[in-house]
């Protein structure tokens, strides 16, 4: 048997079946089961996965953070557990070399991001769990820069309830101005970076207490960008696997890096991820992050599409009619723009 299958076989102490029911003739009610409370169990977040293996880290008793290889209760085996996920783990807690402790709870989820999924795959998968930010790395040149590919990034972080910023790196190859403009009504945080001149503390500042998602397509320089915002993350140089130790490259696994240096936080990398599910949007999800566009949109009638050709739509007659500001009527193209990029979802190539 391999290594990795371990998890689903393991005899698991936990399971209700070891449980003894013993007759309590106190109780009013006939007590069927007895399940564990795993009250000494501690917290902790994953900041890896690989092959049934989950890589959590505890804060230890002296403040410090505790490192832990855990497989999972077997009353878990049918739930992901993901990048991000904040787990309930008991056994051995020390981290020690050849240790593993057992993942007995997946708290609540504050947001998913999913992956889209690709031929084979029939469901979309969960790719990172309560995540607050989503930091979309474009290069204004080499790769050349795709608005389309930034507003699906836009639409999955709006749709999850995710606050988007927008990285364009590159910027001694290119002027990054023109395709930056098509975001300017959207008014999120947007940083300039290039060779020698990345503006780390200004993005650190903004990720600190958050947990930021960094995504772009391969070459943009996220990589470089990782590896300048977080010191010792080491992304795409010869990295030690970080859950086998075996030297096998991480660049193809979602990573989380404490952000460190004084700073809460934490940046989740996430290399190998084209794009983010879109198969279950809600252009309403989209609407609320436009909350001055959302107030007007209240007036609009049900299963409104906000869309240009809508009829008695409130924004698009607000518009004709000339009742909004400059900034409100950039943003509302923005907003338009995504949900045709939602309602065109399914077009192959994008
Ligand atoms: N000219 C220029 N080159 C850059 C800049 N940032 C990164 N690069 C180069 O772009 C190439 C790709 O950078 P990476 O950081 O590996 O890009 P990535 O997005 O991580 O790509 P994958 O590893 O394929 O996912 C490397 O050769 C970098 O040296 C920049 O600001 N200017
Ligand atoms: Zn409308």
């Amino acid at each position: 048997m391999s290594w990795w299958q371990e998890d689903d076989e393991d005899e698991d102490v936990y399971d209700e079946s070891t449980v003894r029911v013993r007759p309590n003739p106190k109780a009013n009610r006939p007590r069927t089961k007895i399940r564990p409370k795993h009250e000494d169990a501690a917290t902790g977040r994953v900041y890896a996965v690989d092959r049934g293996r989950y890589r959590v880290t505890v804060d230890g008793t002296g403040g410090d953070r505790v490192e832990l290889s855990c497989v999972r209760a077997r009353e878990l085996r049918r739930q992901p557990i993901v990048n991000g996920d904040r787990v309930d783990v008991v056994g051995d807690l020390s981290g020690d070399e050849g240790t593993l402790a057992r993942i007995v709870r997946i708290t609540e989820r504050s947001t998913v991001l999913r992956r889209s999924a690709d031929d084979t795959d029939d469901v979309e998968r969960i790719v990172v769990a309560n995540a607050d930010q989503l930091l979309i790395v474009v290069a204004a040149a080499n790769p050349e820069p795709r608005a389309r590919l930034v507003d699906r990034y836009l639409v999955a972080a709006y749709d999850a309830g995710i606050s988007p910023m927008l990285c364009i790196t590159k910027t001694d190859l290119a002027d990054p101005e023109p395709f930056l403009a098509n975001f300017a009504g959207l008014d999120i945080p947007v940083f300039r970076s290039r060779t020698g001149l990345v503006p780390v503390d200004e993005i650190r500042e903004a990720l600190d207490g958050h947990e930021t998602v960094f995504v772009g397509h391969s070459g943009v320089g996220k990589s470089t960008l990782v590896n300048a915002i977080v010191p010792g993350a080491n992304r795409a140089t010869g990295h030690v696997n970080v859950v086998t130790g075996r030297g096998r490259h991480t660049s193809s696994s979602t990573v989380s890096y404490p952000l460190g240096g004084g700073s809460a936080g934490w940046v989740i990398d996430t290399p190998g991820v084209r794009s983010f599910g879109l198969g279950h949007v809600d252009p309403a999800n989209i609407l609320r992050s436009f909350t001055d566009l959302a107030a007007i949109a209240a007036d609009c009638p049900r299963g409104c599409t906000h869309l240009p050709d809508a009829t008695d739509c409130a924004l698009v007659t607000a518009e004709r009619e000339g009742r909004l500001s400059a900034a409100e009527t950039a943003r509302l193209d923005s907003l338009q723009r995504l949900l045709e990029t939602f309602a065109t979802r399914s077009s192959p190539g994008e």
